[in-house]
């Protein structure tokens, strides 16, 4: 039966409405603030690259593969995180990996990446099995025929993978207190300001001052996620590096010999737990909606795993007999891209597709944006996994950018489809998934791709 055809049915999921005309700047200021997936009109899904002034800057968004090449991997060093991104983050992730620049990069990136490449993969699908065995508990638990807050457990249940596989950390003690402390940084501080956005990167705004109290706050936590963390390895002294946390405490720069001190070890440790497991939690949120909302998707998922082992110690096996599942995840990704949004500003001057381009020109790209662009998909708004299966032709280059591209392409992009793809099999092996209510929810860009409101699902336990 898995190999029967899908019925040839496309499918649209909701999305947010598209202005038909060009915004002025306070408009597009609000909408920045209020939804920035609006603010994009039907020119941005239609052009190769589109120019403009924003509160006096060059702004500059491109979709053609060609100037995404350039900026992201041929001429990359001469593009830098931007002010507002810098600003909004650097409370937060500090100078660990996502915002260290040049040398220091090189350092970060080059210490991490053996914990993250796919030789790793084995141990991270034991570790998320087990995490999803107890999810799926606690799901049957809350089910019962009451509707359940489905982003609500895929945060926490990426929290306890995030925190065990890198760090050998248990989150359940910390889970509560960091998704309050990142909400409550989230809706006072992650919208830019307009200051933010008018002032150079020296001068503080306004907002910044209410961010760097947060600074202090979050840094006593990571602290005692810290301390937490070399208590247990005092009572679990190991003779080579277990996990991500002590290959960052082991590394040394190649030229200064200098470790990672304190509040380098900090931000690092903020970075991954954030930015490992915020856009994974958002991913499977989206996956469970498509599924929900389709359902002839979520029968062929449940077939496919249905055949396969999927314990611990054989699921990094099972990987690659789930194309089905991957595809839904390759198809979530296009429409709900996580990251829908990603911002450089140019140190030097350059050309990009014939433009000149100045010094602090912001120069975008939006992965939310080139996923639906008119020139690059057929049906683009369409859930369609079977773009993704295996011998469908694969997508344009610089067309498909879920996880960014070049030097500084996301560094835990096998992490998460590993992740990702383990656990929607495993859930929907277990549960029908089913909206409750009307099931409409509209994206929303906060942070990351978000449901716009509170949305509930009713689950079933399928009969084995
Ligand atoms: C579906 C899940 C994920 C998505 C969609 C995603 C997306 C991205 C994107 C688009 C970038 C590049 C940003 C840019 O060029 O400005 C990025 C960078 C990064 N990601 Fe991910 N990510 C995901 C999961 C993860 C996980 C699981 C980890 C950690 C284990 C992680 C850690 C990072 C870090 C540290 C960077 C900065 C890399 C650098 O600058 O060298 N991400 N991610």
């Amino acid at each position: 039966m898995l190999d029967a055809p899908l019925p040839h049915r496309t499918s649209e999921l909701p999305r947010p409405p598209m202005t038909a005309r060009e915004r002025t700047q306070l408009e597009a200021f609000l909408v920045l603030r209020r939804n920035p997936l609006e603010l994009w009109g039907p020119a941005a899904y239609r052009e190769e690259i589109l120019r403009g002034r924003f509160l006096g800057r060059e702004q500059i968004m491109i979709n053609a593969p060609d100037a995404i090449r350039h900026v992201l991997v041929a001429n990359h060093e001469n593009y830098g995180r931007n002010i507002g991104t810098v600003r909004v983050l650097q409370p937060v992730l500090g100078t660990g990996l996502f915002l260290a620049e040049g040398e220091a990069w090189r350092h970060h990136r080059r210490t991490m990446a053996p914990a993250l490449a796919p030789r790793t993969m084995p141990i991270l699908a034991r570790h998320v099995v087990l995490a999803t065995e107890e999810a799926e508990v606690a799901l049957g638990r809350a089910a019962g025929g009451r509707p359940v807050d489905l982003l609500r457990h895929m945060q926490n249940l990426a929290l306890t993978i995030a925190g065990r596989s890198m760090f050998s950390l248990e989150m359940a003690a910390f889970g509560d207190e960091l998704r309050a402390m990142l909400l409550r940084y989230a809706l006072a501080y992650a919208r830019p300001g307009f200051l933010d956005l008018l002032l150079p990167g020296s001068v503080r705004s306004p907002l910044d001052v209410g961010r760097a109290a947060f600074r202090k706050e979050w840094l006593r936590f990571i602290d005692r996620l810290i301390d937490a963390r070399e208590r247990q390895a005092e009572r679990a002294p190991a003779d080579r590096p277990r996990d991500l946390f002590d290959l960052l405490a082991a590394a040394r720069d190649p030229e200064t010999g200098a470790g990672f001190d304190r509040a380098q070890l900090r931000d690092e440790v903020a970075t991954l737990i954030i930015a490992g497991h915020e856009t994974t939690a958002a991913t499977l949120f989206w996956a469970c909606y498509a599924a929900a909302r389709l359902p002839e998707h979520q029968e062929r998922i449940a077939q496919e795993a249905a055949a396969l082992d999927l314990s611990p110690e054989n699921a990094s096996a099972a990987l690659k007999r789930l194309p089905y599942t991957r595809a839904h995840l390759d198809e979530t990704l296009r429409l709900y891209p996580p990251a829908f949004l990603i911002v450089r500003e140019a140190i030097g001057p350059d050309t990009i597709g014939g433009r000149r381009i100045a010094p602090g020109t912001v120069v975008s790209v939006s992965p939310w944006v080139l996923h639906r662009h008119r020139r690059r998909w057929r049906n683009p708004d369409a859930f369609d996994p079977t773009r993704f299966l295996p011998g469908a032709p694969a997508p344009e280059r610089f067309a498909y950018m879920p996880f960014g591209a070049g030097p500084r392409v996301c560094i835990g992009a096998q992490f998460a489809l590993t992740e990702a793809t383990l656990v929607l099999a495993r859930l929907l092996r277990a549960f029908r998934i089913e909206p409750f209510g009307s099931g409409t929810v509209v994206p929303r860009g906060f942070v990351t791709t978000q449901p716009d409101r509170p949305i509930r699902f009713l689950l079933s336990r399928r009969a084995h």
